[in-house]
């Protein structure tokens, strides 16, 4: 009796996986990925990285949010994190504790204020200068996290003499991907500041003031030891001459990899930045 239910079942099984697919639960049938999405998958993503333009780069960002549903905050958190985390790797701890977040209107300052209280819990002692709040809760928030953990900001933008007495390293998180040159009146103070301090500044995606493709638009124009390009790197990185470039953001689902041809290089293990 026994080994004629035994046969039954099998021959059941063998329906249900051969005759009738339909029977088959939805997460154990095959995906059927596009061929680039499977080359991706098997690591064999084809050519070399690609440098963003400003209308690709804003034109992945709608797709992440229009298409994909990810929320601003989402991603910034995640884009914020790899900064401080590329920070960890390229200025220890020990040696720059002292860390001045300098944050822009839009997302890229964003960036900076998720930076920023990460690096506060990975040791740091960071400071804001955020000249020119966002009136929108995202920002808000942010701040007031920034605020609930102690993490002090100052009003007036320091001077290079204060900057080199006062912090280790600056994190730059101005502008990113839509700064229009030029650089607006309540912004030239911080900006002069980058351009003119001998302390090493981190860029988040841009160095500030750089035109978004072209880079550097004036000899003086900023010069960041660290840039950290988001998603992935915007044409202005190809003219990046400083110690590090990291790439964060580890966040881009492959079918839009495939579509814009990223190439990204594969992140190592874990690791949410990777060099590049
Ligand atoms: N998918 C993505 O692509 C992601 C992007 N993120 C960040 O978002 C950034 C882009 O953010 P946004 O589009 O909000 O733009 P930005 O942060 O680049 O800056 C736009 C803001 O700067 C102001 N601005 C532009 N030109 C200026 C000038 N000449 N002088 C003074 N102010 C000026 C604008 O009025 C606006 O308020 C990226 O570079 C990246 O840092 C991340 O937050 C998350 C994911
Ligand atoms: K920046």
């Amino acid at each position: 009796m026994s080994l004629l239910y035994r046969r039954l079942g099998a021959s059941l099984r063998g329906f249900s996986r051969t005759i009738h697919p339909l029977l088959v639960p939805e997460n154990r049938q095959k995906p059927r990925a596009p061929a680039e999405t499977k080359r991706f998958y098997a690591g064999k993503a084809m050519g070399g990285l690609k440098y963003l333009n400003q209308k690709e780069a804003i034109d992945v960002d709608q797709e992440l949010f229009n298409e994909y549903k990810f929320s601003v905050d989402q991603l910034m958190e995640l884009a914020g994190l790899s900064c401080a985390h590329a920070v960890t790797k390229c200025f220890p701890v020990e040696k720059h504790p002292r860390i001045l977040v300098c944050c822009g209107p839009g997302n890229n300052g964003g960036d900076g204020l998720v930076a920023a209280r990460h690096l506060a819990l990975m040791g740091y002692t960071p400071t804001i200068y955020y000249p020119k709040p966002t009136a929108k809760a995202l920002f808000e928030n942010l701040s007031h996290q920034c605020r609930r953990m102690e993490i002090p900001s100052v009003a007036e933008c320091p001077s290079v003499e204060e900057a080199a007495s006062d912090f280790d390293l600056i994190l730059d998180a101005l502008f990113g991907f839509s700064f229009k040159p030029p650089v607006r009146a309540d912004f030239v103070a911080v900006v002069e500041l980058m351009q003119q301090t001998k302390l090493p500044i981190a860029s988040v995606d841009i160095p500030s003031g750089w035109d978004v493709e072209k880079g550097k638009v004036t000899e003086c124009d900023l010069e960041p030891a660290l840039l950290i390009s988001l998603t992935a790197p915007k044409l202005c990185a190809r003219q990046f001459r400083g110690e590090h470039h990291y790439l964060g953001g580890r966040f881009v689902p492959p079918a839009l990899q495939c579509k814009y041809d990223l190439n990204l290089p594969p992140y190592p293990g874990n690791e949410l930045c990777v060099k590049l």
